[in-house]
């Protein structure tokens, strides 16, 4: 079967589906689900695709397996066009003064980390569901790039780089992934101290966090990997769980990460629902498979955007530290919206 075609059919006929392509993988996976029924995802012994938000206490959504396919991916030549960044002065003005007050709040107190984001619309006249997510394949071969739809919540596209966790045959793994700076053509480039420590809190979070109740873990070195025009640094976590109920757990240990929230992970949550000023919804919550072939991966759902009405919200966020300076941290902003602008 081929993916476009099903894709086109399945939103046309306003049918639940989900396409994924693996990082580095040459395939596309399509689940689609017969009827249009809304299915709260809260077991997870459940089989199928999960779609959660950033704050547990919203609804999380499954999509039912009714067909489950591959399909080989071709390789597209597309032009890119450059999206020119308008002038946001009131944007830019609001998001620096939230990540003023995220500085200052873990100054004076025991927060040590805040991750601050934002959206961002953008109009578009003739947007065509597949060319963009052919684009976005093509243009971000090493991430996970998903398409989401459901006709009673709408679309939703992205291509992150961040596994939340993947668990196969009572191995697991997962990732610390933080630090931001721009690929200037060196993948082995000079990091600085606010990004290494942002991406340590993270790693050692999730070492802390998981080794009381995982049977075995084991830290990768730090290592510099490339999403799209960016680099991050990341630490791969790996090593064996006791039993495959521990899923659940381990989901409510990792997610919202400190990649995407903070630490302690509870204030940083309060500091986000309260100040940042919009709901992020699905943004910075996870996404992936569940169960299926005796597989679950759930991915971070980031560099991610939704469609609604002709218009693009994208969504796009940086970790605050103490040493952060807010007119980088906008830049930052800046930076990871061109990786979707890139795609339109
Ligand atoms: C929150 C985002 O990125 C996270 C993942 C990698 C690097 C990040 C950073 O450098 O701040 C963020 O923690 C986002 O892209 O919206």
């Amino acid at each position: 079967m081929k993916y476009s075609e099903q894709i086109n059919y399945a939103f046309e006929a306003k049918k639940p589906f989900v396409a994924y392509k693996n990082p580095n993988e040459n395939k596309v996976h399509v689940i689609i689900q017969k009827n249009d029924e809304l299915i709260e995802f809260d077991d997870f012994n459940s089989s199928g695709y999960v779609f959660a938000p950033f704050n547990s206490d919203e609804k999380a959504y499954l999509i039912q397996p009714d067909l489950y396919f591959t399909d080989e991916v071709k390789s597209f030549e597309f032009d890119s066009e450059f999206i020119e960044n308008k002038e946001q002065e009131v944007e830019k003005s609001t998001h620096i003064n939230i990540v003023k007050n995220a500085i200052k709040t873990i100054q004076d107190t025991e927060v040590s980390k805040i991750v601050v984001s934002r959206k961002e619309e953008v109009s578009v006249s003739d947007f065509n569901l597949l060319e963009v997510y052919n684009k976005l394949m093509s243009k971000y071969p090493n991430a996970y790039v998903y398409v989401w739809y459901h006709p009673k919540v709408g679309l939703w596209m992205g291509a992150t780089p961040e596994t939340l966790l993947k668990v196969k045959d009572g191995h697991f793994s997962t990732m610390a992934l933080a630090g931001t700076q721009a690929f200037k053509g060196n993948l082995n480039p000079v990091w600085g101290a606010k990004e290494l420590e942002e991406q340590q809190m993270v790693a050692d979070f999730i070492k802390q966090h998981l080794e009381n109740v995982v049977e075995s873990l084991e830290l990768s070195e730090v290592e510099t990997v490339k999403a799209g025009s960016l680099l991050h640094l990341k630490t791969n976590i790996t090593g064996k769980i006791h039993q495959q109920k521990d899923i659940a757990s381990l989901v409510k240990l990792l997610h919202p990460t400190p990649a995407v929230c903070g630490l302690p992970k509870e204030l940083s949550k309060m500091f986000i629902l309260e100040n940042e000023n919009y709901n992020r919804s699905f943004y910075s919550g996870y996404l992936g498979n569940i169960n299926m072939n005796n597989e679950t991966s759930f991915f971070v759902n980031l560099r991610c955007f939704q469609f609604i009405n002709n218009t693009i919200v994208l969504y796009v966020g940086g970790g605050i530290t103490a040493e952060s300076i807010a007119e980088k941290e906008w830049e930052e902003t800046v930076a990871k919206s061109q990786i979707i602008k890139a795609v339109l």
